[in-house]
């Protein structure tokens, strides 16, 4: 595709030599002859570092800052470089799905993407979810390392997911995606907005950063006259539907503050819950197989994006009923030798904690035992909130290691232990480091009626210890280590 071409698709003046575009890269290392390189600032290294190399390796454009130096190839320059070459990469990556819906939230937006694809499949659409467990289509599941990967694979992505046949796609916008313009570019026909709760205040100056981080995606990514999902209940919702309402988005307001679909009751069962629900004036009641109110709201607003591009009312509420868990929320994993459920669940902020133990307490007739901890090298502040939540929501805790990566992990442990003080006085909390021994010690403890919950890593595959050259990924899957411990005790 010739330059020339990309710009004026782009809506980019250009008057410089034309010349044919064989791919984009952000990385120096993976310009070939005719590659468009982005040079942007980053928290490690300064891309501009690197563009002699990339235009000695054959790129033939530059998309950087305007004081960047470029000598040798066309010089694109914007004082927001990553969103100049998400606009520059976009009318290359053809075709991409004409469906493409996009959730962020500070929590649920992996639920949500694959609720939302499970939905669409069910109503007969070819469908794809893109996010923290990678690409998910009916056929398979492949891991892309990070939960939204540089904008140039993302595109890429799409594309192939668009010549496989796919149809719809649902993504996970996640703050630093969005910051960072990993990706957009394509048409977004809506987008969803889940909750906002403590997070990621490492990268984020403060909570309102953090939100403004997240409101680009109706600020500006979702297409002008699309839709914005919003689910109501939130202590930030009202802000979110100004965003919509200020860019003059379709609003959908989902949950029991919600218009488009009211939330007018829910009752907890066996294994899922019964929803009564309110849309277009017709009441509803949904046997949703999952549970927990946390899963409720984003199988609800799953389905509003699905009403929101076009899906029929009856097809999508009937689905619900047919909705299966997603990996490492909630999962069931094994049963202790005494009959205790034991779930897994990616709890790894205070909110989501709590929005764990709150979706397991009405299934527990004893004590609920809660495994935890906390990423090294990240929001320290979290901690001791992570610790709160499990004081007081859980009825034994048991302090262990997530990811310590480059800290020390006691004294991580220490730091969500200030936040257990009640807990702690009462003989309550416990500290035991090795991840694999406090899952043990749980489901050994766990008596009849108990429910062992252990939150943090759900669907991740391994312990990240140390950080740069020194970081080791050693092969930890908590759903398989709590049935090798329940095995070993004589459960399953
Ligand atoms: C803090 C953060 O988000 N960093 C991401 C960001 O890095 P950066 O722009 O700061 O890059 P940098 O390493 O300083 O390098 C600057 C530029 O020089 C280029 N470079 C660098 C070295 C070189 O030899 N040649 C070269 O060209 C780099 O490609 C880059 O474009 O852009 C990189 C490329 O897209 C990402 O790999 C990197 O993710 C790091 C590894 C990371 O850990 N990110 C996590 C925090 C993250 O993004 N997580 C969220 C999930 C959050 C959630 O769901 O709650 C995610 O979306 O995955
Ligand atoms: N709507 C919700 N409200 C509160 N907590 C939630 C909600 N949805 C999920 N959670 C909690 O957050 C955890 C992570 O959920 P999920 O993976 O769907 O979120 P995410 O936004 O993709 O997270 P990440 O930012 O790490 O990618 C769940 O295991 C659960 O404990
Ligand atoms: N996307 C999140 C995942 C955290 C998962 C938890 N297991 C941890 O390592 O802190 C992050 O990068 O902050
Ligand atoms: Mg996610």
């Amino acid at each position: 595709m010739k330059l020339s071409s990309l710009c004026a698709a782009a809506g980019i003046a250009f008057d410089g030599p034309d010349a044919n575009i064989t791919g984009f890269a952000i990385d120096h290392r993976k310009v070939a002859p005719g590659t468009v390189f982005g040079a942007f600032r980053g928290a490690r290294f300064n891309g501009e570092d690197f563009i002699a190399a990339a235009i000695e390796a054959g790129a033939v454009a530059v998309v950087a800052a305007p004081d960047a130096a470029v000598e040798g190839a066309v010089h694109f320059s914007d004082a927001e470089p990553r969103r100049l070459f998400a606009r520059l990469a976009a009318p290359f990556f053809t075709p991409v799905p004409d469906t493409l819906v996009a959730v962020t939230g500070t929590n649920g937006k992996t639920s949500t993407v694959e609720l939302t694809r499970q939905l669409w499949r069910m109503a007969g659409q070819r469908a794809a979810s893109i996010g923290t467990l990678g690409i998910t289509t009916s056929d398979e599941s492949v891991s892309t390392g990070l939960t939204t990967p540089d904008i140039a694979t993302f595109l890429a992505n799409l594309t192939g997911l668009a010549r496989e046949g796919v149809t719809h796609v649902a993504y996970e916008a996640s703050s630093h995606g969005l910051s960072q313009y990993r990706i957009e570019g394509p048409r977004v026909s809506a987008g969803a907005f889940t909750n906002l709760s403590r997070d990621h205040l490492d990268y984020h100056a403060t909570m309102e950063d953090y939100f403004a981080a997240k409101m680009r995606l109706f600020d500006e990514v979702v297409v002008d006259g699309g839709a914005a999902v919003v689910w109501a209940d939130d202590a930030w919702s009202e802000k979110a539907i100004g965003h919509v309402r200020a860019r003059g988005l379709q609003l959908y307001t989902v949950g029991g503050k919600g218009e488009d679909i009211r939330l007018l009751g829910r009752a907890p069962g066996g294994l899922g819950q019964k929803l009564e629900i309110e849309h277009a004036g017709t009441t509803r009641v949904i046997d949703l197989p999952l549970i927990g109110a946390y899963q409720a709201a984003n199988a609800l607003v799953a389905a509003g994006l699905v009403l929101a591009t076009g899906g029929d009312a009856d097809v999508t509420f009937d689905a619900m009923k047919r909705l299966v868990t997603v990996r490492g929320r909630l999962e069931r994993a094994a049963i202790s030798p005494v009959g205790s459920p034991v779930y897994v669940d990616y709890a790894h902020t205070p909110d989501a904690l709590a929005a764990a133990i709150d979706a397991l307490r009405p299934h527990v007739a004893g004590r609920l035992i809660v495994v935890f901890g906390a990423g090294g090298d990240r929001d320290k502040g979290k901690r001791p909130e992570m610790g709160r939540a499990a004081s007081e929501g859980a009825d034994i805790a048991i302090v262990t290691d997530d990811n310590p990566r480059g800290e020390a992990p006691a004294a991580i442990r220490k730091m969500v232990l200030e936040g257990m003080s009640t807990m702690i006085a009462e003989g309550r909390a416990r500290e035991i480091g090795d991840r694999r021994e406090a899952i043990g010690s749980a489901i050994a403890e766990a008596q009849a009626g108990d429910i062992v919950l252990v939150a943090g890593k759900g669907h991740e595959q391994g312990q990240i210890i140390g950080s740069g050259d020194t970081a080791r990924v050693l092969p930890f899957d908590d759903v398989t280590v709590a049935r090798e411990m329940a095995g070993t005790l004589g459960g399953k």
